[in-house]
């Protein structure tokens, strides 16, 4: 598997230190707050596993799923829900998790949903930012590290649901995707 990474990004000790600042930034601006994680299926499986342990406050957790790349390396903005959430987010100080935004497409259609449905706030944590393959504007006010253009996969990450279980986060060689 790691013959297909051209170079790895981000180290497992990275990403731990970086997911560590980011807990203690949410718990400084959520204490006292009613906070409900929504971690994006499945990219952000990891992500939310150890961020929701870095986070030393009461919190809620729940899960969407949400697919627009399926096994292909481009969004086509078309977003298929998979799962929803299992209680209406009202009264909840949303903080979606979110592996990665690329293009923007999620994430807008995410936060759009859940103010709909009546969140109290909905704002975004995502590990990693990709911000040349934007095509929709979304911004994160938790962004883990920025990344550059290629397909990146690893730390939850997928190329045709391969990668997912690579602890660092890599750049994909462009002839796996046929670029
Ligand atoms: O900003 P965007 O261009 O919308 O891309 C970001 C989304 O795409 C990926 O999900 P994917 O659709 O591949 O589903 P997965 O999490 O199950 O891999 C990724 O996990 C993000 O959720
Ligand atoms: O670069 C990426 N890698 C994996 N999944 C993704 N979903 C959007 N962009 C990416
Ligand atoms: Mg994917």
């Amino acid at each position: 598997m790691t013959e297909d990474i051209e170079q790895v990004l981000f180290t497992e000790e990275q990403i731990a230190a970086r997911v560590a600042e980011l807990g203690a930034r949410i718990r400084a601006d959520y204490a006292n707050r009613n906070l409900l994680l929504v971690g994006t299926l499945k990219g952000a499986f990891l992500f939310v596993a150890d961020l929701a342990r870095a986070v030393d406050l009461p919190l809620a957790v729940d899960f969407v799923s949400v697919s627009s790349y399926g096994d292909g390396v481009s969004s086509n903005g078309a977003i298929e829900v998979r799962k929803d959430l299992d209680q209406p987010p009202e009264g909840f100080d949303v903080l979606i998790v979110e592996d990665i935004v690329d293009s923007g497409h999620t994430l807008a259609f995410l936060q759009d949903e859940l103010r709909a449905q009546h969140a109290a706030s909905v704002e975004i944590c995502t590990l990693f930012d990709k911000p040349s393959g934007r095509a929709v504007p979304v911004e994160p006010k938790y962004i883990g590290f920025t990344v550059p253009d290629g397909f990146v996969v690893g730390y939850g990450m997928d190329y045709a649901e391969k990668y997912r279980n690579l602890p660092f986060v890599g750049l994909l060689r462009p002839e796996i995707y046929g670029a």
